[in-house]
């Protein structure tokens, strides 16, 4: 099985590349890939496949070519990853099956616009994100609030008002249920400066992550509301590098760099 490595901002992923839809890509293989020890490693796997083989995205296929079969590390599927989507669009162009410049990819959350820059930086539009609501994380016995942000996939994004650097992400945090029926990725942010965040992300299904693309977003989302602001550019520092947010108002967008770093064969 033909693979490549790739990351933004360290979020990393293992690219498998099917374009007729003949992997059959069971959670336990996916966990097996991205095991640091005994697999390739990383965050999650990034399937390409084209989207009209793809029936639970196949509505999607006028618009955009490939699609995004995104999952998480334990193998889990997720609806959305804007680092995932930097990195299949990087994938695409270095592979010849896009050209550069501006394209579409399908994703379970829907369709994503991407564009290449000159500088090596590719730019997801992330779609509008849905503000629901207030809930409380849990981290090493301390209560934070946080704003519940809808990315396509959901968010508890918790401006603390300290440094986070310290905060103990080697576990889950507590979150509510009720409010997160099939988990959450929750962040942990620190405004630092006008229009800059630090972030830290603890993800659904791949643990601390040392970024997170939709984690980067709604942490924008939630240090805009608190500051009273809709619209704008923020830098959000992350453990692997930064990635910029922008809000319009009416959608989102999230760049920074995407690259790709290896290729192989697996023996799985
Ligand atoms: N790292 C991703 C998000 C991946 C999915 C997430 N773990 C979930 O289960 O929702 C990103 O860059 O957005």
């Amino acid at each position: 099985m033909r693979f490549v490595k790739g990351h933004g901002t360290e979020n990393d992923f293992v690219i498998l590349p099917d374009p007729e839809g003949e992997l059959d890509l069971s959670g336990s293989l996916v966990a097996a890939i991205c095991d640091r020890r005994a697999g390739i490693g990383a965050d999650g796997v990034l399937r390409v496949v084209r989207t009209k083989l793809s029936p639970e995205v196949a509505d999607q296929a006028g618009e955009a070519e490939w699609f995004m079969d995104y999952r998480n590390a334990d193998g889990s599927l997720a609806e959305m990853c804007g680092n995932g989507t930097r990195v299949f669009a990087r994938y695409l162009v270095d592979a010849g099956l896009a050209e550069a410049g501006e394209f579409a990819v399908a994703t379970r959350a829907g369709v994503r616009r991407v564009r290449l820059a000159e500088t090596g930086d590719v730019a997801v539009d992330m779609g509008p994100p849905r503000v629901l609501g207030e809930s409380r994380a849990t981290v090493a016995g301390r209560e934070y609030g946080g704003l519940r942000v809808d990315m396509g996939n959901p968010h508890l994004a918790c401006v603390i008002g300290d440094p986070v650097a310290g905060l103990d992400l080697t576990r889950q945090p507590g979150f509510d249920p009720g409010a997160f029926p099939h988990g959450v990725n929750v962040e942990l942010i620190n405004a630092v400066g006008p229009r800059r965040i630090v972030m830290r992300v603890f993800e659904r299904g791949s643990g601390e992550t040392r970024s997170c693309g939709t984690g980067a977003v709604a942490s924008a989302v939630a240090a805009a509301h608190l500051a009273g602001e809709t619209t704008g550019s923020w830098e959000v520092e992350v453990l692997g590098g930064t990635v910029t947010v922008t809000l319009d108002g009416r959608t989102s967008h999230l760049a920074g760099p995407a690259v790709l770093v290896a290729s192989g064969e697996l023996s799985f």
